[in-house]
C-alpha cells in the first residue's frame, strides 16, 4: 500500500514512511492511495475474530510492508496492556449500544491507537537505528495516552503541548506527574488550536524537522486514524447479523469521525454517521448548513472538545472533492484567507448522505447525563453524553445507534457531580496521582520559545 499527500505534492511513500513521516512534507496529511474493499463474506469471517486478531486483519491490508509476525507482535503486545479482556466492548445500556473505548492505560480511547503508535515508533526507530523527538499538541487526552505510550523508552523524546488550565485538574496530573527525564509538558497560554497550530507550524519547518527527527502522535499521523478504525468494525461483529448501524460520534479533531468514515468506505453497513459537537460547533454547522467558518474557541464541561480548527477534516475534504489535491490547495488558502470554506449544493447533499449532526449546548450535556444516570444508574462522561444525547435525538431512521464512550467519567469528575449531584469513585490509577510531584513548563502561544526548548531538551539527551 502506497500513501500520498492531500495537498498532492510528495512521491507515494509505504507505511513505514507514513508513520514516521506524521505530517506529509507538502503540509497535507497523508492517505492510502486507494481503499482496501472488505466483502461481505470477509465481514461475516470477521465476526469470530477477538479484537487483536481483528485489528490485524484491518491493519495489516495498510501496513503491508511490516512482516506478519511483526505485526502481529507489536498489536498482541499494545492491547495487553487494556483491563477490559474484549478491549473496546459494547454493552447495551437500556437498549442504547454504548462502545467503551475507555479500558486502557489513560482511560480514553486515544490509548487504543497510542499503545499501539508507541509500540510501532519503538519497532520502526530499533530498525533504522534512528532516535525520535515526538511533538504533539493535546486538549487532555492525547496528551497522556500518548506519554503512557512512549515514557521511558531510551531512543524518543516526547514534547506535549497543552492549553494552560483548560483541560480538566486530573487530564493535567496524569500528564504533568511523569517524571520520566523523556517526558516534556508545555503548558502553552492559549487554546488547544494554538498548541495544534504550533505543532503544525513546526512540522513544516523541513529543516527543524529533519534535524529533530520529529515523530507526530496527534491523528495527524496515519497511524491513529488507522488504528481507530479497528474498533467500528469490532462493534458491528458485536451486534446481531444484518445490523446496519448509524455510529454517534463526539467529534473534535475529526480524527475518530473520520475512523468511521473510513470503515464505512471499506464496506461495514454503517448507514450514517452523526458527528456531534458541544459548543464549538464548526463542523456541525458545516453538516447542517455548509457553514464552515472558523469561530472563537469557548471552554465548555467537555474540554477535549474545544476545537475550531479540526485537523482531519482535510482528509474528508481530498475524497469530498473527489481526490483533488488542487481543490484541497485552494479551499485552504481561501479558508487563510476568509477565515471560512464555501460549499456547493451538490456537495452538501453527498456531505448528508454520510453525515448527520448535532451540537449540544452545556445544559444539554449536563441533562443528558443525569438523565442517563437516573434512568440506567450508568455514568456517562461529558463527552460521551454530546454523543448520546444527539442519539437519542437524531438517530430515526431505524438503524441501531451506537455510541462512542470516549472517556471515563472519574476524568471529568466536576462535570459529572454537577449534573448528577454525587462525586464518580476514581479508578486506583488515578487516585494515585493525588499529592504526587509534578513538571510542565508553562510558555506563550510563541512557536519560537517553544522550538528553543525542544533544542535545549532534546540536546540535552540525544
Ligand atoms: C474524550 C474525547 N472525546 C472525543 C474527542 C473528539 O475526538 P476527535 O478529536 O477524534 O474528533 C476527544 C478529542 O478530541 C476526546 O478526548
Ligand atoms: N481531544 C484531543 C485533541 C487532539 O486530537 P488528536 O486526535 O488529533 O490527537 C486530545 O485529547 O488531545
Amino acid at each position: 500500500m502506497k500513501y500520498i499527500s492531500t495537498r498532492g505534492n510528495i512521491a507515494p511513500i509505504n507505511f513505514k514512511e507514513a508513520v514516521m513521516m506524521g505530517l506529509a512534507t507538502d503540509g497535507g496529511l497523508l492517505l492510502p492511495e486507494s481503499i482496501p474493499q472488505v466483502s461481505p463474506e470477509t465481514l461475516k469471517e470477521w465476526r469470530t475474530l477477538s479484537y487483536p486478531e481483528l485489528a490485524f486483519a484491518v491493519i495489516s491490508l495498510y501496513a503491508d510492508d511490516i512482516p506478519a509476525a511483526d505485526l502481529r507482535g507489536l498489536i498482541d503486545r499494545s492491547y495487553a496492556t487494556f483491563s477490559h479482556p474484549e478491549i473496546t466492548p459494547l454493552v447495551a445500556v437500556n437498549g442504547v449500544q454504548i462502545l467503551e473505548l475507555f479500558h486502557g492505560p489513560t482511560l480514553a480511547f486515544k490509548d487504543v491507537a497510542l499503545q499501539l503508535l508507541g509500540n510501532l515508533f519503538e519497532y520502526l526507530l530499533k530498525e533504522r537505528g534512528e532516535k525520535m523527538n515526538i511533538i504533539g499538541a493535546t486538549s487532555g487526552d492525547t496528551g497522556s495516552a500518548a506519554i503512557a505510550g512512549v515514557r521511558g523508552k531510551e531512543n524518543i523524546n516526547i514534547f506535549i503541548l497543552h492549553p494552560h488550565l483548560k483541560t480538566s485538574p486530573i487530564q493535567a496530573l496524569q500528564m504533568t506527574t511523569v517524571l520520566d527525564a523523556n517526558v516534556h509538558n508545555i503548558a502553552v497560554k492559549g487554546t488547544f488550536d494554538d498548541c495544534q497550530q504550533i505543532v503544525k507550524e513546526l512540522f513544516n519547518d523541513l529543516t527543524f524537522k529533519k534535524e529533530y527527527a520529529l515523530g507526530a502522535v496527534n491523528s495527524i499521523n496515519w497511524a491513529r486514524v488507522l488504528a481507530q478504525v479497528v474498533y467500528y468494525f469490532y462493534a458491528w461483529c458485536r451486534l446481531p447479523e444484518g445490523a446496519e448501524v448509524t455510529f454517534a460520534v463526539p467529534t473534535g479533531n475529526f480524527g475518530d469521525i473520520f475512523a468511521g468514515y473510513l470503515a464505512k468506505r471499506m464496506g461495514l453497513p454503517v448507514r450514517k454517521l452523526l458527528l456531534a459537537t458541544n459548543e464549538n460547533n464548526i463542523l456541525s454547522r458545516f453538516v447542517e448548513a455548509g457553514d464552515y467558518s472558523l469561530g472563537q474557541v469557548v471552554q465548555t464541561v467537555s474540554p477535549s472538545m474545544d476545537i475550531q480548527l479540526a485537523s482531519n477534516f482535510e482528509r474528508y475534504l481530498f475524497y469530498l472533492y473527489g481526490e483533488d489535491p488542487a481543490h484541497v490547495r485552494a479551499a485552504f488558502a481561501t479558508l487563510a484567507e476568509t477565515g471560512r470554506i464555501p460549499f456547493t449544493q451538490e456537495e452538501m447533499e453527498q456531505v448528508r448522505t454520510e453525515f448527520l449532526s448535532c451540537s449540544v449546548g452545556e445544559e444539554q450535556t449536563l441533562a443528558t447525563i443525569a438523565s442517563f444516570h437516573k434512568e440506567t444508574g450508568y455514568i456517562l462522561d461529558p463527552h460521551t453524553a454530546v454523543g448520546v444525547c444527539g442519539a437519542l435525538e437524531k438517530v430515526k431512521d431505524g438503524s441501531i445507534p451506537v455510541c462512542l464512550a470516549t472517556a471515563h467519567p472519574a476524568k471529568f469528575g466536576d462535570a459529572v457531580q454537577q449534573a448528577i449531584s454525587t462525586p464518580t469513585p476514581l479508578p486506583p490509577q488515578l487516585a494515585a496521582l493525588e499529592g504526587l510531584p509534578s513538571r510542565c513548563e508553562v510558555m506563550d502561544a510563541d512557536r519560537s520559545a517553544v522550538k528553543r526548548f525542544v533544542e535545549e531538551k532534546a540536546g540535552q539527551r540525544h
